[in-house]
């Protein structure tokens, strides 16, 4: 059996992926060790082979390793990884975090998107395998028929991205702000409380009074939404924006001839499921039922969701999506742009396939293998 150690696993994303391996029984097909920054000597999960948490930062210990699964973060790959290859390890390293996603000798692994980019990469030796942005990896489930079949020319994202893909504080922190907001509402003089123009001057002034938490966000995230993810890029692309014509293109293993990808990424108050509004330029007028059964039959996950009110409101959200691995496509239909102007809208959970899923299952793919 492959000795696999865990690091970061009782983090947000962590936890999802011990939920998702415990739900599917794969910790039968391995030697689980348990590592923590904070825990060690505590109790290991009752699904560990070992019995206590050893320590992430002890480098001998993770020299015995076959394969290191890390969701710790991208400090601690920054710190460990590093001290792991000067002393010559030859084990696999699966991450979740961004740190080593754009070099040369790593692999971003969505294998029902790129599977044989993984199989070539693994019969070259390559050993850094790494989780895809969350929006990245929920665009390319969502639309992977059409990468497949090379029909896209370019495409703009529009992005509606959840709380959780800041982390847990994040999500608590919107909770909070919205517990003030409504709390703010229902204590209102109810004579007042029947003047909405009161009701929403209210509101907004809680906004901009300084009463909110605001310390994750930057700015009140219940009620608002903020154009802006992660640091600044070149000419004017947030690293979030910068990732979606990156990353893509490097799951797909064009170094050349890139799609570009383009869009705006924006947080708002839902909590883990990121959305996406796509504008797809088409290499060819392709017609609509073509599109769709490109679109439905790439994996097990996406569906296509009928462009009416009910189906769009019942299928296409994330409340239906949330905690699932169904990546819904909907609002299908050409553009008054021109025919090979596509509109299409998708939905999914990142913290599933947006995270720990292609993690969960680059795993497997080593369980499984003769490596
Ligand atoms: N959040 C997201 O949407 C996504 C995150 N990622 C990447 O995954 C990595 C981890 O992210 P995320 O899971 O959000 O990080 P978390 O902050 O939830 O967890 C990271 C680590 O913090 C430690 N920790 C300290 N206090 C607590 C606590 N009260 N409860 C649980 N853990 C605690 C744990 O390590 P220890 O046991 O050692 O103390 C844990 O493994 C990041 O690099 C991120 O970029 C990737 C895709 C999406
Ligand atoms: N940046 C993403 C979450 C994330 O962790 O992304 P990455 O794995 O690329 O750092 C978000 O805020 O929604």
């Amino acid at each position: 059996m492959k000795k696999v150690g865990f690091v970061g696993w009782r983090g947000m994303v962590g936890s999802v992926l011990m939920d998702r391996m415990n739900e599917l029984g794969d910790f039968k097909k391995i030697e689980s060790i348990f590592f923590s920054t904070s825990q060690v000597g505590e109790k290991a999960p009752n699904y560990s082979s070992s019995e206590l948490l050893k320590d992430a930062l002890n480098i001998d210990e993770l020299l015995e390793m076959d394969i290191i699964v890390t969701c710790q973060g991208g400090d601690y790959t920054k710190e460990v990884h590093p001290k792991l290859k000067s002393k010559n390890w030859n084990g696999y390293w699966i991450d979740a975090a961004s740190t080593l996603r754009m070099n040369s000798d790593s692999v971003i692994v969505l294998d029902p998107v790129n599977r044989s980019v993984i199989d070539r990469a693994l019969n070259d030796g390559i050993k850094d395998f790494v989780g895809g942005n969350c929006t990245v990896s929920l665009m390319m489930m969502a639309l992977g028929g059409l990468f497949e079949s090379d029909e896209i020319e370019w495409l703009t994202s529009m992005t509606y991205q959840a709380a959780s893909g800041g982390g847990a504080r994040h999500m608590k922190e919107l909770l909070t702000q919205m517990k003030v907001v409504g709390t703010n509402f229902t204590q209102m003089d109810e004579s007042l409380s029947k003047d909405i123009m009161k009701v929403d001057q209210l509101v907004t002034n809680t906004l901009r009074d300084g009463s909110l938490d605001i310390s994750c966000f930057g700015a009140p995230l219940a009620g608002n939404l903020i154009p802006w993810i992660d640091s600044a890029v070149e000419a004017g692309q947030t690293r979030e924006e910068w990732k979606g014509v990156a990353e893509t293109n490097k799951i797909l293993g064009r170094s050349e001839n890139i799609i570009p990808i383009d869009g705006t990424c924006v947080r708002i108050g839902t909590m883990r499921c990121h959305s996406q509004a796509f504008t797809i330029k088409l290499k060819r007028n392709i017609p609509m039922d073509e599109i769709t059964q490109m679109i439905s039959s790439h994996n097990d996950w996406v569906k296509v969701i009928g462009n009416t009110p009910e189906e769009t409101r019942s299928g296409l959200t994330p409340a239906a999506v949330s905690g699932t691995l169904d990546i819904p496509v909907g609002r299908l239909r050409k553009m008054n742009l021109g025919e090979q102007y596509l509109n299409a809208f998708t939905c999914g959970d990142q913290l599933l396939w947006g995270a720990a899923e292609p993690v969960r299952r680059m795993l497997g793919i080593l369980v499984d293998s003769s490596l």
